[in-house]
């Protein structure tokens, strides 16, 4: 990828103490030393992140330039900056980061496929966001740093807040685009996540240009090379259900899909560690080691970490290497996709555990992006919130869904990938009422679909929603399938079944290009 302008971030090349590519035990001296954190009885560092524990979308903006004017998507999620406010907080983020005593480097890469790759380099105020960096790209080989042409750079300056009404933010915090300049300016913020967040908008930016379908979801492999990916927003348990001991892990989060097939955009992950326990997540358990971070979590004074404490966040994490996951794709790539599930955490508990769709369900369904924002993962959300997430992702999206859907819909029928719809949320009454799936349950559902066991099995129609129930699935009781029978109050049932049936058409009148078959595929609703 050739550069468009020689950014502006060289003036730190210069900087007396920016260190390049530190290793992961040189990067932990220095947050020791720097008190940035504290060593757990993990082996991995914690630190936390003051006000911002989440992501913080109404932060992010694009620059809008002669370019990007034209094919971003612009709107609440996309919201326009001029260049000129992008290039005087540039400015000011630089002198300010002129003036610190030393700065971090990483040089890597984002894309494990080496056609598609985009070389990025991420500049840090915090050598705990460096190691972060360093865990969750792609490190380079010494060769590969020798050679190493950043085309994109991402510079945090967490410490730098910035003034609204100088700087043309919304707060303090920001994550400003220039997809011209090739730049993301991050401040304000410590909450890792946007670093890597960011990364992966770029490249939802950049990878549909070159026919390959960028795609928020995990991936993983099973023995016979059949590939499967997990769809999902935040929480939906992207991360969790990709950890298999039966299938090698390709990637938690991020991927490209392309000729040659599925390959991690990433090169570590990035768990939730809420509730977390050795006994339902043991790979991610065991991963959380020497040279992991850990972000927002609470230890004792012997510094073994409370996974059940929420004092800070709900939305605690462990960022580590894909290496740490016992069982992974070398390198993360694999084949084109044999099962695409879309994972729903539904807090009105009315979708079934698992249903079989159609080719136009898939569609429906992917352009829907249908599940509930789980608490902390954004700013100001306490409590599960119904939500539509066109393509289950739409805060990392610069191009319309459209793009994306369409892309899918074309894959689908070239590799006649099987779909299925998992709510991985809420069962027998809404959030407040019912509870939450078991993890044991889904995963053997899923399991059950990956080994084709649901292909034959006898399904039964959701009268609302028109999905297809599989009647049997080994490992689950029988009565948890069909999410009225586990109701109590079969009244409420439907009303909450109608209800939720509404927002989807609501949700969906804005696709007005969406064919009419598509159209058709939603849930029934009294009157339609
Ligand atoms: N039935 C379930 N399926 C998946 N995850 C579940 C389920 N029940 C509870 N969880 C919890 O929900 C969270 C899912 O989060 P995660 O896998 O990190 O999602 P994502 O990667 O999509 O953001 C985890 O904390 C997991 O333990
Ligand atoms: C890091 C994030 O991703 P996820 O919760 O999907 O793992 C995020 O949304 O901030
Ligand atoms: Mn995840």
């Amino acid at each position: 990828m050739k550069m468009v302008e020689k950014p502006l971030v060289n003036e730190l090349y210069t900087h007396n103490h920016l260190q390049t590519n530190l290793t992961v035990p040189q990067l932990i001296e220095r947050i020791l030393d720097r008190e940035e954190g504290m060593l757990t009885a993990t082996g991995a560092v914690q630190a936390t992140t003051g006000k911002y524990t989440g992501r913080s979308p109404r932060d992010k903006f694009i620059v809008s330039d002669e370019v990007s004017e034209k094919n971003v998507d612009w709107g609440t999620v996309n919201q326009s900056i001029e260049e000129q406010v992008f290039d005087k907080l540039y400015r000011k983020v630089i002198n300010y980061l002129q003036d610190k005593k030393e700065l971090f480097q990483f040089k890597g890469f984002a894309g494990a496929d080496h056609d598609y790759r985009l070389p990025i380099q991420v500049i840090n105020e915090y050598a705990w966001h460096n190691l972060f960096a360093r865990q969750l790209f792609i490190t380079p080989t010494a060769e590969e740093l020798l050679n190493h042409q950043p085309a994109f750079t991402v510079v945090s300056a967490p410490t730098f807040k910035a003034n609204p009404e100088q700087d043309g933010t919304n707060s303090e915090a920001f994550i400003f685009v220039s997809f011209k300049k090739r730049v993301i300016l991050i401040g304000g913020t410590e909450y890792a996540g946007e670093i890597k967040k960011s990364i992966f908008s770029v490249m939802n930016y950049l990878l549909p240009q070159q026919n390959v379908l960028s795609m928020h979801c995990s991936a993983n492999v099973g023995k016979e090379g059949d590939v499967a990916l997990f769809f999902g927003l935040s929480g939906t348990g992207k991360t969790t259900l990709s950890a298999d001991p039966y299938r090698r892990l390709i990637g938690d989060d991020e991927h490209g899909w392309g000729p040659n097939g599925v390959f991690n955009i990433e090169g570590g992950c990035y768990a939730k560690c809420i509730n977390l326990s050795k006994e339902k997540e043991p790979q991610i358990f065991d991963a959380i080691r020497f040279g992991s971070v850990l972000e927002n979590v609470i230890v004792d004074k012997a510094r073994i970490p409370n996974y059940n404490d929420t004092s800070l966040t709900e939305n605690t994490r462990a960022a580590y290497p894909i290496e740490n996951i016992d069982n992974i794709a070398i390198p993360s790539m694999a084949g084109h996709p044999n099962t695409i599930i879309f994972l729903t955490a539904d807090a009105s508990g009315t979708l079934p555990p698992i249903s079989k769709l159609t080719k136009e369900q898939a569609m429906y369904h992917f352009l829907s992006g249908y599940t509930s924002k789980l608490a902390g993962t954004e700013r100001g959300v306490t409590e599960p919130q119904a939500t539509f997430s066109a393509c289950f992702g739409s805060p990392f999206l610069p191009l319309a869904p459209s793009t994306y859907a369409r892309m899918l819909g074309e894959k689908i029928d070239a590799y006649q990938s099987n779909v299925f719809l998992v709510n991985t949320g809420w069962t027998g009454g809404s959030y407040g009422v019912g509870k939450r799936m078991k993890l044991s349950y889904t995963r053997a559902m899923i399991h059950a679909a990956l080994e084709g066991e649901l292909n034959s099995v006898e399904t039964t129609k959701d009268s609302i929603f028109g999905l297809e129930i599989p009647m049997q699935v080994p490992g689950v009781p029988d009565e948890v399938l069909i999410p009225i029978n586990t109701w109590k109050d079969k009244a409420a049932y439907k009303e909450a079944a109608q209800s939720l049936a509404m927002k989807f058409h609501k949700n969906f009148e804005k696709f007005t290009e969406a064919s009419s078959d598509i159209v058709q595929a939603g849930p029934m609703y009294q009157g339609k």
